[in-house]
């Protein structure tokens, strides 16, 4: 028999029933045990990541089988963004493929609640579709590439061409530009110091949600202060953080002022500017730091190629 009801396999632990669902792509014949044979095998090369199941010896290379290794794999729970250890819900899955969802916990199964900032009572649900998944779908590692520099660098202007640079290999990519996040989501803040480092969290704070769906965002933002930039970083597993520094002299930007803004900082019409009346605290452990050669700076394609290259050479453009 060949037929749906062999894509799931029921679970049942302590006091809840879960349909764990194969992949509806696979029309599975049957075992002549009569019982479907799954177990973990080395599948797609997830760094590390690593399932799949056989049927009469036959491995089958799909990641779709998740839910099967998920009911195997130590659980992690997310606390202030980093994964800290064992999560144990009242089901035996936190995994997106479950039909049959618990209810009704009793007293021994309540799930365990973090209290982040002020939400109390709050549960990570994870799903069995995960960052190497979507990376493996996009051929590109998700990471953040975090343009810092005084207004005027050209930070936008990078950020553009290595939008168009990426876009042309073929790479998934999206900005979060300081100016244009102002026009939304931090429209609430201004340019006074906590406002400014709740600006550079909260960009930090949706790179991150990008980098995890596979994306490579380009976060292009003055970003004045360590603490900040490097608490971001932080937000990210190694390496999945590449910092820019656009090392431009004051004066440089100064004599482009294409917006006019440094003018009316100097006649004291904006107050508290970046370079001018506020600080801007150069980065010291860049990935990369974009500079003028004998007074001259590269054209932004040719800025764009430089990272393009650092990209490339890390193994950021494969999955
Ligand atoms: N006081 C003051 N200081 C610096 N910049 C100012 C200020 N007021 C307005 N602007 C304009 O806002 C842009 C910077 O926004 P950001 O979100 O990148 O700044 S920050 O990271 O929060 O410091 C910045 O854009 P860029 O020139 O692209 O950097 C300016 O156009
Ligand atoms: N590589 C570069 N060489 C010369 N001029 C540049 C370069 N990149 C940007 N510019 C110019 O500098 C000015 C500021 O660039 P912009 O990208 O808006 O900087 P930011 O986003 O840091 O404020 C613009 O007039 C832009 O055309």
């Amino acid at each position: 028999m060949i037929g749906r009801s062999l894509r799931f396999k029921m679970t049942t632990i302590g006091k809840c029933s879960s349909i764990y669902r194969t992949s509806p792509e696979f029309d599975l014949p049957e075992p002549s045990s009569g019982k479907l044979g799954f177990q973990k095998l080395p599948a797609c090369n997830c760094r590390g990541k690593s399932f799949g199941f056989s049927i009469f010896g036959t491995e089958v290379k799909t990641s779709f089988v998740a839910p099967l290794s998920a009911i195997e794999a130590s659980r992690k729970a997310h606390v202030n963004g980093k994964a800290e250890n064992v999560h144990r819900t009242g089901c035996d899955s936190n995994d997106d493929m479950r039909i049959n969802d618990c209810h009704g916990f009793s007293g021994d199964s309540i799930p365990q609640m973090s209290t982040i900032g002020n939400s109390t009572n709050i549960v990570w649900h994870k799903c069995t579709v995960e960052k190497c998944d979507r990376e493996e779908l996009l051929q590109q590692r998700g990471c953040v590439i975090w343009i810092t520099g005084l207004s005027g660098s050209g930070k936008s202007t990078l950020a553009c061409a290595l939008g168009r640079g990426l876009h042309a290999r073929g790479k998934l990519t999206y900005i979060l530009d300081g100016d244009n996040v102002r026009h939304g989501l931090n429209r609430d803040l201004s340019f006074r110091a906590e406002d400014r480092a709740e600006n550079i969290r909260r960009i930090g704070e949706v790179a991150k949600l990008f980098a995890d769906a596979g994306v490579i965002c380009i976060a292009s933002l003055i970003s004045p202060y360590r603490k900040e930039r490097d608490a971001c970083r932080a937000l990210l597993a190694e390496g999945d953080f590449i910092e820019v520094f656009m090392d431009v002299p004051l004066h440089v930007c100064e004599a482009r002022d294409p917006k006019g803004l440094y003018k009316l900082a100097r006649a004291g019409k904006i107050k508290g500017f970046t370079g001018i009346d506020d600080p801007y605290e150069p980065p010291l452990k860049s990935e990369i730091v974009l500079h003028q050669n004998r007074g001259l700076f590269d054209s932004p394609n040719d800025l764009a190629d430089t990272v393009i290259s650092y990209m490339d050479e890390k193994g950021y453009l494969n999955a």
